[in-house]
């Protein structure tokens, strides 16, 4: 069987399950509302495994699944080096979010990551530590500021509410993700004008560690159902 891993709730699933049956493939859970089970109608030889967004990215670079539905944030952050562990299918056209940077909207002096960088300079001089960077996408965020050339800060660990670190004074600017930028404003936090790090969407991902022998045919009839450019795989 071809495993095909997806969210396991939400607004992700919901709509990958709306993608996949556009496609005449009709996804569902199975068994009780609570019950990670899924089943699959209308493809050959596939089967459907109901997991966390965020550890479909390792379900994927470890091979236990074949095909994986989740955030392209997700996989760069979670898997170094991610295109050399898997292969981008098809971007779905839901689940946008930016990854960006965000610093207090009364800093009028820091627009911009060249401002970022003066600013941490001054601030390591004034109080002997690095200026903190709260967020959850260490890798994505640390090979972005250090290509940019940013020096002098650090990063915290924030798995959540990351908007609210620098009202508690553990962190001096922020990297999350924004959709409609509700909560930085509510948060009065400003985007810096060339701090976009990704623009995540969903994407179907396949696994190059997957055991593929005797998948070919299943997975042709596949690609061809879901419209995707077999010339790409
Ligand atoms: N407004 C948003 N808030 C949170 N995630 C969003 C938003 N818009 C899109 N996403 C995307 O959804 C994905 C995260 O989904 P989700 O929070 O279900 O994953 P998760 O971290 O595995 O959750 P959990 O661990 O609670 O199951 C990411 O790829 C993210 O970019
Ligand atoms: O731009 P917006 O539409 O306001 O959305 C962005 C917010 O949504 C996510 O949080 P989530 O609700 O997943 O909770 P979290 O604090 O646990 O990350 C993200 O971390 C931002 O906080």
């Amino acid at each position: 069987m071809i495993k095909l891993g997806v969210p396991s709730k939400g607004r992700l699933m919901e709509k990958t399950f709306e993608w996949f049956g556009n496609r005449g493939i009709t996804l569902k859970r199975s068994g009780s509302e609570r019950e990670y089970a899924g089943a699959v109608e209308g493809a050959e030889g596939v089967s459907l495994v109901l997991l966390s967004a965020g550890e479909i990215p390792r379900e994927l670079a470890a091979g236990r699944i074949h095909l994986g539905v989740t955030g392209s944030d997700l996989v760069r952050e979670k898997l170094a080096d991610w295109d050399s562990q898997v292969t981008s299918l098809a971007p779905m056209g839901f689940g946008y979010a930016d990854l960006i940077i965000a610093v207090p909207d009364c800093w009028a002096d820091v627009d911009c990551l060249e401002d970022l960088d003066a600013v941490a300079h001054r601030f390591r001089a004034t109080h002997g530590f690095r200026l903190r960077i709260a967020t959850k996408y260490h890798r994505l965020v640390r090979d972005f500021l250090t290509r940019q050339g940013v020096a002098d800060w650090q990063l915290v660990d924030s798995q959540g509410a990351t908007e609210g670190t620098i009202a508690n004074l553990t962190a001096e600017a922020i990297a999350d993700i924004t959709s409609s930028g509700e909560t930085l404003r509510a948060n009065h936090l400003k985007i810096l004008s060339d701090g976009l790090i990704h623009q995540s969407q969903a994407t179907l991902f396949a696994a190059r560690a997957a055991d593929w022998t005797g998948q070919q045919g299943d997975f042709a009839v596949l690609v061809h159902q879901l419209g995707l450019d077999a010339a790409k795989l």
